[in-house]
């Protein structure tokens, strides 16, 4: 039975949820106000069309653009527009803020005052609703207050330790327009308050834990009615230079990330129109974030992209095996790759001799001597790309003095004369100019990557960079990628990103636009509603990822960062040189091996900036059953490591089965999967060795869209209701980071279990594989 002050809890709860619904339809009706008059607003810019003056024009285009502003804001369809409640005790001062609420953070001395009989009693002299926008009366009252305003701090981040001015704080669930619940925490437990004489009612058990129970679809709910205090500090921690957060799996990382995107844009909107990416590890991390963000009323300004579509144009959609991925992820390559740029134009079909008409006469240059031109060109280490019209100057030197003439011109005036007359002769030249194509042709980053599939050739350019054996694996590995850039993983992408760099982009003149009559209108794309946006993303995205994207953001959120290579960090730290950044990972979770190289990557990218550090430390995904065996691991994986603090229990202990031969597995495989579906009502996902990845998606093909297969490294940062891990023995045997990569794979449940052993596992007479064995 929940708790209740006040009346019965049925009685207390319905009028609690009625006052909330009156609230609730006031809000509404303001709002309905407010999107009236930036239709008005907007209505009238458009009768304004017709007036012609620049001055008009101008003022049109600024109004077209707030009205627009206003508009997209109001019409987003909140699932949870108002969230939040708290009611306050009079503050030490009586300053409002900018948005109608008092700033005080601490109580008046005498707030609480002492009755006789040594209760102690104090009157509600503020209630300030949280929601996902601030919304003001007509009389400039808040009726909304921000989630990321000052005021609304202490909702989150209020304790019974340390109450400030709260006494109570409430979480309101809504759908659509309807008040469907409401939980209250009490912060005071001692004072008896009174609001409006009365004294104020307490309802439900606690919004955390109820928020946590409930199921899990394919995509991840914002956090914003019951982010807790250590996660809002770092929410709204100042933008410093670089602000790094670790924490243990389901720590809310990854949500705490998102949300303080979101904070940062309303905080300074406009540094951040500069633009703000968010790094994930992979596409299907994006996938399961991309709504967060829009939930909070924030896009447009925000990317999240994957580490594998994070250079233009390209689009990871292949897997390299541990050995390779580490690497193609080393520092070493960005060397190999170096030289791979400067090397790239001598290929088998490149010309081997140049001849021209000159004076009447032929002059010629022969291998050797173009081999002289071409290294004298590529001294130094501007883009190979760039170095054409140095490599063009170079060649006219040489046919100039192959030519014999500068014996014939001794005068230097003459000389200078003939020279530029000889310069436009040949250069005319069509011979010369197909020549030059030839012989110096534009490079692509593909091109030069596809080059290295060569075993020979790469051997030679690895030298003492990488060993032999390492060489050949990842000519091996690049055979697969097609002209068109199939067949690229997400580390090829890496190594494409430094390509480019080292190739450069020449200059080119820009093509003839015609100008577009509603490139006036800048406020326009503004003028869509939420779901029209909504459905439109997609597309909008995969536009984002022509050339002529951002190739530099005011702020980088990156998740997971405890996997990025070093090539990884060098292709995030490009597009960084002068944000500032917040940096979110787990060690213990990490697949990279070799964490020392990439932390120096790290510490190059973010270019020496002060860090702040922050800690999360609570576990709000797994059930502290499912905890207790992932810890178990994490002991193994990381010794000495502290694993979160798990906050809830479900009463149900994990679950082992084994299947005794290879055969069976398929069996067991889809009998455990449809026990898990059958105990849950969400998502369950099945994580098995990459190896094993597409084999297990056959098995489980006939399973429905509540489950996903998932290799090992797929599943970083998602979750599930249940997950079934299927032979650990194997995902921990699969790389030198195995056992940090299983105990990824332990810690996606929300609520259920099961770990399925296969012959290899030894499990022992309980089911528990040798891998979970202490
Ligand atoms: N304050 C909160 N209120 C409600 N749910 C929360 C809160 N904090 C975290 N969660 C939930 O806990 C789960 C884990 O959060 P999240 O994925 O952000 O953790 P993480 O630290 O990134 O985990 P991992 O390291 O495993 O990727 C999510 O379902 C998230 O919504």
């Amino acid at each position: 039975m929940p708790r209740a002050r006040g009346g019965t809890a049925v009685d207390v709860r319905e009028r609690e949820i009625r006052a909330e619904q009156r609230h609730l339809d006031a809000v509404y009706r303001r709002l309905a106000e407010k999107i009236d008059e930036a239709e008005y607003l907007v209505a009238d810019a458009a009768s304004r069309v017709q007036v012609g003056t620049p001055g008009a024009l101008a003022e049109r285009d600024a109004q077209v653009f707030r009205a627009g502003l206003h508009l997209s804001r109001l019409n987003k369809e909140f699932e949870d527009f108002l969230f939040g409640r708290i009611d306050l005790l009079r503050g030490k001062d009586g300053v409002r803020g900018p948005d109608g609420a008092y700033t005080s953070v601490e109580p008046a001395e005498d707030a609480v005052r002492e009755e006789p009989d040594g209760t102690r009693v104090a009157e509600i002299a503020e209630t300030l609703h949280i929601g996902r926008l601030g919304v003001l009366d007509a009389d400039y009252v808040p009726l909304v207050i921000d989630w990321r305003a000052p005021a609304a701090a202490p909702f989150y981040r209020a304790t019974p330790v340390a109450p400030g001015r709260v006494v109570r704080r409430r979480v309101i669930r809504s759908r659509g327009r309807r008040v469907l619940g409401v939980e209250d925490d009490l912060l005071r437990p001692r004072v008896r308050a009174l609001l409006e004489g009365a004294e104020l009612p307490v309802v439900g058990d606690g919004a955390l834990l109820a928020a946590l129970g409930r199921a899990r679809g394919h995509r991840m709910n914002d956090i914003v009615a019951s982010i807790q205090a250590e996660q809002d500090e770092v929410i709204r921690a100042p933008a410093g230079s670089v602000t790094e957060v670790a924490g243990g799996p389901g720590t809310g990382k990854t949500a705490v990330a998102l949300h303080r995107a979101a904070y940062l844009l309303y905080q300074d909107r406009r540094r951040y129109a500069g633009g703000i990416l968010v790094v994930s590890p992979t596409p299907l991390l994006v996938a399961y974030t991309e709504g967060v963000l829009p939930s909070l009323g924030e896009e447009g300004q925000v990317v999240i992209r994957a580490l594998g579509s994070l250079a233009e144009g390209v689009t990871a959609d292949a897997y390299d095996d541990q050995e390779v991925a580490a690497i193609k992820g080393s520092a070493a390559m960005a060397r190999v790759l170096a030289r791979a740029a400067r090397a790239a134009l001598e290929t088998a079909d490149a010309p081997q001799r140049l001849r021209v008409v000159a004076f009447g006469g032929r002059v010629e240059l022969d291998a050797a001597e173009l081999a002289a031109v071409r290294r004298q060109a590529l001294g130094g280490t501007a883009p190979v790309n760039l170095l054409r019209p140095r490599a063009r100057r170079l060649l006219l030197d040489a046919l100039w003095e192959k030519s014999g003439a500068p014996r014939r011109y001794q005068e230097p005036e003459f000389a200078a004369e003939a020279r530029e007359a000889f310069d436009e002769d040949i250069a005319g030249e069509d011979a010369f100019a197909a020549f030059l194509d030839a012989w110096w042709p534009e490079l692509t980053p593909l091109a030069v990557l596809r080059s290295m599939a060569d075993e020979q050739r790469l051997g030679r350019l690895a030298r003492r960079l990488l060993r032999p054996r390492e060489a050949r694996r990842l000519a091996r590995s690049l055979r697969r990628v097609t002209p068109r850039g199939g067949g690229l993983s997400a580390h090829d992408v890496a190594l494409l990103d430094e390509l480019r760099v080292l190739l450069g982009t020449p200059a080119r003149p820009a093509a003839p636009r015609e100008a577009d009559p509603l490139d006036q209108l800048t406020g326009l794309a503004e003028l869509t509603t939420y779901a029209e946006r909504q459905a439109g993303g997609r597309e909008r995205r995969t536009a984002a990822a022509e050339p002529g994207e951002r190739a530099d953001y005011a702020h980088i959120i990156v998740d997971e960062a405890q996997d990025l290579t070093p090539m990884q960090w060098r292709m995030v730290g490009r597009r960084g040189r002068r944000a500032t950044w917040t940096i979110v990972g787990d060690p213990a979770q990490s697949s990279w091996s070799a964490p020392e190289e990439a932390a120096a990557e790290q510490r190059a990218a973010l270019g020496g900036k002060p860090r702040r550090r922050f800690e999360l430390t609570v576990n709000y995904r797994n059930p502290a059953e499912i905890a207790r065996v992932a810890d178990g691991v994490l002991a193994r994986a990381m010794p000495g490591a502290r694993p979160p603090r798990a906050v809830r229990t479900t009463g149900v202990e994990p679950a082992f089965a084994a299947a005794a031969t290879e055969e069976e597995l398929a069996d067991a495989v889809r009998a455990e999967a449809a026990r898990l579906l059958a105990e849950v009502e969400g998502t369950v996902g099945v994580v098995v060795a990459m190896a094993r990845r597409e084999r297990a998606g056959q098995w489980l093909a006939e399973a429905g869209e509540r489950l996903v297969v998932l290799g090992s490294l797929e599943a970083k940062g998602l979750e599930y209701d249940a997950t079934l891990v299927v032979c650990p023995g194997e995902i921990a045997g699969e790389s030198p980071a195995g056992m940090r990569v299983l105990y990824v794979a332990l810690t996606r449940a929300t609520q259920r279990l099961t770990v399925l052993s296969g012959p290899a596992d030894e499990p022992d007479a309980a089911g528990v594989p040798a891998a979970l064995r202490a």
